[in-house]
Parts: structure tokens; C-alpha cells; sequence
């Protein structure tokens, strides 16, 4: 790849006390891509971004931002990124303008009415500019989160749960953000529990588990890679039992014996649809409907996560 914006390499961190939160981690971040971090709690999501963000120490490992080595030159590192963290930790008297103002200069840049005007713009909060953050709803405090992320015109912006715990309209506002925000050339990176959320807004897909970082790949190639496929017949008339013969493919019953679903591979090259229409033809099983259906981002997940326990 040429010219990564973030490169994670052989990433560790074992906190005092003796946790594990990451196996060594290898990552490269494409300029101007949307990236998720997909993983159940504690998997090491958190861990990953503060690392980044110069938060949290690393055990071992290097990592470099937009050409800035992020142990050894911290600042230049961290100039490039906005992080968007999980909690509120703000001061609820203070007017949104001023907390987004306040935020462009820690990172030392000279101010620019015009550009934070167009943040607050973007995020519907233009109006609200001169309210106080007490006085905003708590989806209107997660834009300001973001607005305060965005203020230094970072490269690089890291949402870490941006949707957790917010109602289905704001959630569907946000994609739509992380989607102009990159138009205009942002890389983001942002993790989820939710697979719905990397499903809908990633290119590129990584799954960690217990600090490991599992699988890294476009959205739509992991899908295909790892997708299986599902059969549904609806019986014509309902079954008791699955009958022996039909034991070689893994059949469940369900629905009070009305329903067979067939589960297979999509890569494989005999998916063994044929031969299962051909056997229930010999022994007289009629269906009255077939369906098909392609594993979802859930499935593939599911399957990957599970296959980290021991
Ligand atoms: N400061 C800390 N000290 C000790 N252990 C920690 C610390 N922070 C995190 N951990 C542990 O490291 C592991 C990874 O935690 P991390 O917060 O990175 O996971 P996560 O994937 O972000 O989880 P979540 O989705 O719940 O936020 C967990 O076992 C957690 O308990």
C-alpha cells in the first residue's frame, strides 16, 4: 500500500495488573477510507484508538501518522487526528462555540471563523452556537464532541462508539456525516459493537477479539469471502422428525416441523442443493416455497468471534 495515513506495527499492550489488551496489532489505514473496528466489549478497541492518541503507552511496536512517528513525535502525530471519545467530558456552562473554539487552539492554530463556522454548519449546530452545552439534548452533545474533534482540521478522525446508546434518527444522521466528512477528505476510523453500523458505513472491515486483530478486509470481499448461504423450504406438510437420509446435510427444522433451512458454504463449488432437491423428490418431502438468503456481516462475525474460544 502506498502511503498509509496510519500504520500500526506489532502494537502491544499489557496494562499494569497484568491485562492483555492487545496481542501485537498490524495495521495500515488507506488515505480518505472509512474503516471499522468491529469487536464485542473489551475486545481492545479502546485500547487500539488511545494508543493511537497518544493516551495510552504501547507495550511494544511503532506507529506512524500521516509520515509523524506518534511515540517520538507525539504532537506532529497528534495535530493530524481528532478523536471523537465515548464519554461526554465537557463543561456544561460553557457556550458551544467557545468549547469548539477552545478545542482549535490546544492544538496551537491560529483561529478561523470560517472554517468552524462550517463545522457547526455540518453538524446542525450552527443555530445552537451560542447555546450553553447544558442546554442541548444529548445528541446535540455528541455533535458537539464531534465539532470539537473536527476543530483543528485533522486527517485522521477516530469515532469510538459514535452511535452507542443514541436513537435510530441520530444514528442515520452520523452515517450520513462520516459520509460528507470523508467526501471532503477525512479518513475515519471508528469502532462499533454494532455490525449493522460497519455493514452500512465502511469500506474496509476489521474484526478484534480478545486483542487480536482477527481479519482486515473490504467490506464487500469479506462478505463474499466468508458469506454462506441459507435455504428455507416451506413444507407442504409438516415433519415430525428429519428423516435419516437426509443426515449428510445438516439440516434444521424448524417453525413446528414446517420449515427446513439448509445452511451452506457459497464458496464451495458443490453447494449440495441439487442433490438435497433430488432426495427430497425420491422420498415424496413436497415444498410449497424456497428461499435463499446471503449471510449478513452478523453471521460472519459471529463465526469468526467464536472461533477465538478455546
Ligand atoms: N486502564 C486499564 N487498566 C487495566 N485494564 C484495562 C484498562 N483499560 C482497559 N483495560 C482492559 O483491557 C481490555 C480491552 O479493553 P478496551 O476498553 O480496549 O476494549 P473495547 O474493545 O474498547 O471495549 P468496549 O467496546 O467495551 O469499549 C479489557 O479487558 C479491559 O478490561
Amino acid at each position: 500500500m502506498t502511503d498509509p495515513i496510519l500504520s500500526v506495527e506489532g502494537v502491544t499492550k499489557t496494562y499494569k495488573g497484568g491485562v492483555t489488551a492487545l496481542q501485537p496489532v498490524d495495521l495500515e489505514i488507506r488515505r480518505g477510507e472509512i474503516f471499522a473496528l468491529l469487536g464485542p466489549n473489551g475486545a481492545g478497541k479502546t485500547t487500539l484508538i488511545s494508543i493511537v492518541c497518544g493516551i495510552v503507552t504501547p507495550s511494544a511496536g511503532a506507529i506512524r501518522v500521516d509520515g509523524h512517528d506518534a511515540l517520538r513525535d507525539y504532537k506532529g502525530a497528534r495535530r493530524k487526528i481528532g478523536l471523537v471519545p465515548q464519554e461526554l467530558s465537557v463543561d456544561m456552562f460553557e457556550r458551544v462555540i467557545d468549547t469548539v473554539n477552545f478545542s482549535r487552539g490546544l492544538f496551537g492554530r491560529a483561529p478561523n471563523p470560517a472554517y468552524v463556522e462550517q463545522v457547526l454548519r455540518d453538524l446542525s449546530l450552527w443555530d445552537k452556537r451560542h447555546a450553553k452545552l447544558m442546554e442541548l439534548s444529548g445528541g446535540m452533545k455528541r455533535r458537539v464532541l464531534i465539532a470539537k474533534a473536527l476543530s483543528h482540521e485533522p486527517d485522521l478522525l477516530f469515532l469510538d462508539e459514535p452511535t452507542a446508546g443514541v436513537d435510530v434518527e441520530l444514528r442515520r444522521d452520523m452515517w450520513k456525516l462520516v459520509h460528507r466528512l470523508r467526501e471532503r477528505g477525512v479518513t475515519i476510523i471508528l469502532t462499533t459493537h454494532y455490525i449493522e453500523e460497519a455493514e452500512e458505513m465502511a469500506d474496509r472491515v476489521g474484526v478484534i477479539a480478545k486483542g487480536k486483530l482477527l481479519l482486515v478486509e473490504e467490506k464487500a470481499e469479506m462478505m463474499k469471502k466468508l458469506g454462506k448461504r441459507e435455504m428455507v423450504l416451506t413444507l407442504a406438510e409438516p415433519m415430525a422428525t428429519i428423516p435419516a437420509e437426509l443426515a449428510e446435510w445438516n439440516l434444521t427444522l424448524e417453525d413446528e416441523g414446517k420449515r427446513l433451512r439448509y445452511i451452506f458454504d457459497a464458496r464451495a463449488e458443490r453447494t449440495g442443493i441439487p442433490s438435497l432437491l433430488r432426495k427430497l423428490g425420491d422420498l415424496d418431502i413436497g415444498f410449497n416455497d424456497l428461499e435463499t438468503y446471503k449471510s449478513s456481516l452478523e453471521d460472519i462475525f459471529v463465526d469468526l468471534v467464536e472461533g477465538t474460544r478455546a
